[in-house]
C-alpha cells in the first residue's frame, strides 16, 4: 500500500472523558499519522492512558470518538474491532504477560486467538518473535518471573508484535529500566520501526526516549492537547508546563545525552 506521511491512522475528534465530577479531557483533538513515532506526554493524571484507552476501545469515551484505521472502536461491532485489534499492538508499563504462563505461551495468546495455526508453525512464530526483540530461543520456556525486567519487557513486545501489527501503542514502556537498559529499548523500537513500517503511539514520561525516537509530540495539558510538533518546535512552546519540562534540569541532561547519540550515529555513519 502506498502511504503518505499526511494519511492519518488514528483520529480523535472532541474527545470528551470524565469520570463522576472530574473532566480529563475536553474537546480534545489529536492526528497520529502514519508511519511516526508519537510521544504523548503531560503532567501526573492528565489524561494519557485514558487517551489511549480510549483511541483502543478500552473506555468509551463520553463524547466524541476516536477513530483507528477509520474504525471508531467505542461504536464498531464485534467483527470490526477484532480486525482492528489484529492490526495493532498493545504493550502496557508492566509488560502485562500472563504469569502463569511462559514467554512463548505468552507469545502464542495473540496468535491462537486470532488463527488456526499448526503447532509447529506457532513455535517458528514465537522463535521469529523473540529473535525480533533480540531475546533468544530458550526465553520461550521461562516463565516472566524468571525474566529480568528489560527482558520481561521485550518479552511483552514480542507478544504485542505477534500478529505482524502496523500500529503499536506502548504505554511507558521504559518506566522502571535503568538508563542504558531504556536506551537499548529506545534503539529497538526505533529499528522496529523502520523495519517493520510501524506507526507508534508512545506514553512517556522519558525525556530520553522523546529525543531519542519521536518525531512528534503531543503535549496534554488543561484537558486538551495544546501543542502537537516536532520535538523541537515543542520545546520552545510558550506555556507553564512544557516550559518547566523541557528546561527544567533533567532536560537539560535528556538533551545533551540526545545531541551525544546523534554524534556517536554521525561519527559511525
Ligand atoms: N477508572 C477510573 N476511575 C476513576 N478515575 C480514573 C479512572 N481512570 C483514570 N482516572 C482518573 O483520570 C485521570 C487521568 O488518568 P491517567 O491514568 O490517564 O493519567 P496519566 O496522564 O496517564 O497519568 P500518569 O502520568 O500519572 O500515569 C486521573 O486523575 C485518574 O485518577
Amino acid at each position: 500500500m502506498v502511504s503518505t506521511n499526511a494519511e492519518h491512522i488514528i483520529e480523535v475528534r472532541g474527545l470528551h472523558s470524565q469520570f463522576g465530577r472530574q473532566v480529563v479531557h475536553h474537546a480534545l483533538d489529536l492526528d497520529v499519522r502514519r508511519g511516526e513515532v508519537l510521544g504523548v506526554i503531560g503532567g501526573s493524571g492528565t489524561g494519557k492512558s485514558v487517551l489511549l484507552r480510549s483511541i483502543v476501545g478500552l473506555r468509551k469515551p463520553e463524547g466524541g470518538s476516536a477513530t483507528v484505521l477509520g474504525v471508531d472502536m467505542a461504536r464498531a461491532s464485534d467483527r470490526e474491532r477484532r480486525l482492528i485489534e489484529q492490526r495493532c499492538g498493545l504493550l502496557f508499563q508492566d509488560g502485562a504477560l500472563f504469569s502463569s504462563l511462559t514467554v512463548g505461551e505468552n507469545i502464542r495468546v495473540p496468535l491462537i486467538e486470532h488463527h488456526r495455526l499448526s503447532a509447529k508453525l506457532l513455535d517458528e512464530l514465537v522463535a521469529l518473535k523473540l529473535r525480533l526483540v533480540g531475546l533468544s530461543a530458550d526465553a520461550a520456556h521461562k516463565y516472566p518471573s524468571q525474566l529480568s525486567g528489560g527482558m520481561r519487557k521485550r518479552a511483552g513486545l514480542a507478544r504485542a508484535l505477534a500478529l505482524d501489527p502496523e500500529l503499536l501503542f506502548l504505554d511507558e514502556p521504559t518506566a522502571g529500566l535503568d538508563p542504558i537498559g531504556a536506551a537499548q529499548f529506545d534503539e529497538l523500537i526505533l529499528s522496529l520501526k523502520r523495519a517493520l513500517n510501524l506507526t507508534v503511539f508512545l506514553v512517556t514520561h522519558d525525556l530520553d526516549s522523546l529525543y531519542a525516537i519521536c518525531d512528534r509530540i503531543a503535549v496534554l495539558a488543561d484537558r486538551q492537547v495544546v501543542v502537537v510538533d516536532t520535538p523541537d518546535k515543542v520545546e520552545n512552546y510558550e506555556h507553564a508546563w512544557v516550559r518547566d519540562y523541557f528546561h527544567g534540569p533533567r532536560a537539560r541532561a535528556a538533551q545533551s545525552s540526545a545531541a551525544r547519540r546523534q554524534d556517536t550515529a554521525v561519527s559511525h555513519g
